[in-house]
């Protein structure tokens, strides 16, 4: 599937929640540098890869580098904590690959593999409510390694301005990028088992049963978001071409 999401609706934001100005407080009373003590982050990686070929792109080497520690190394900068979602078979791997990564590191196993990235979602955002006990979690695919942590602190504080359930980037071309986004953790993994239910399984699905706002594209360019944030090596093409512009 593509890592974004068409949009079912055309409206901007969903959202009907105020500003939260105790949140606010509580955020201008923290140093600037400091992990977010409400957030995690959640790398969802149980994916097969298929475009990719026989290797798992999770732990694919990026100019000396695995995918997945290039994701986990840039979530530091907004959280020490990180739940990373994968299959029973993936797990040694990634261990492997993110050994000695300066977040605390729990694994969300897949219960029933190829569920598609809402049931990722969900098992992981789960995982975070039980391992960590934080209202918000940013979700990044395992395949973007060049996620900017400023995008995930922007989203982070609209979604807790505006005491929102989730904050999503809506490109120009009207998709949600919903797998570099950042959720409240118990709304969205109840959202997430409900639509595992339902006919429609698309994460954006899952999206429209909680009370999200959205952050328009062009918003990051004012912000000084890395243009590459939203790029997924799909490929070894994609992951070639990344690799000789880090050269
Ligand atoms: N847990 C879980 N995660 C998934 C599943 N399918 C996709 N994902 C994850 O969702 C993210 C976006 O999916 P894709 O980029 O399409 O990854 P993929 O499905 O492994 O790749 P393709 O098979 O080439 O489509 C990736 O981080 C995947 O690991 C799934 O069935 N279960
Ligand atoms: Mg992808």
């Amino acid at each position: 599937m593509s890592p974004s999401d068409r949009s079912r609706s055309d409206s901007s934001s969903n959202s009907n929640a105020s500003a939260d100005a105790d949140a606010d407080t509580d955020r201008e009373s923290k140093p600037e540098s400091a992990p977010a003590p409400d957030l995690a982050g959640l790398v969802i990686a149980g994916g097969y890869s298929t475009r990719f070929g026989d290797e798992d792109k999770a732990v694919a080497d990026l100019a000396g580098t695995p995918m997945i520690r290039r994701v986990v190394d840039r979530l530091a900068a907004v959280t020490d904590a990180v739940v990373v979602n994968c299959r029973e078979d993936q797990r040694g791997a990634i261990a492997a690959a993110l050994e000695g990564c300066a977040p605390t590191i729990e694994f969300a196993l897949d219960p029933v593999e190829d569920r598609g990235p809402v049931a990722g979602i969900g098992t992981g955002l789960e995982a975070v409510d039980e391992t960590y006990g934080r209202e918000f979690a940013t979700v990044v695919a395992c395949d973007m390694p060049f996620v900017d942590p400023d995008l995930l602190e922007l989203l982070f504080e609209r979604a807790r301005d505006a005491d929102a359930d989730g904050a999503v980037v809506q490109l120009e071309d009207g998709w949600y990028q919903t797998t570099q986004a950042v959720y409240r953790t118990e709304p969205m993994a109840r959202a997430c088992a409900e639509t595992l239910e339902s006919d429609d399984k698309r994460i954006v699905a899952a999206l429209e049963r909680v009370d999200y706002v959205t952050v328009a594209e062009k918003v990051l360019e004012d912000a000084d978001v890395d243009d590459a944030t939203f790029e997924s090596l799909d490929t070894k093409e994609a992951l070639e071409a990344a690799a000789t512009r880090l050269e």
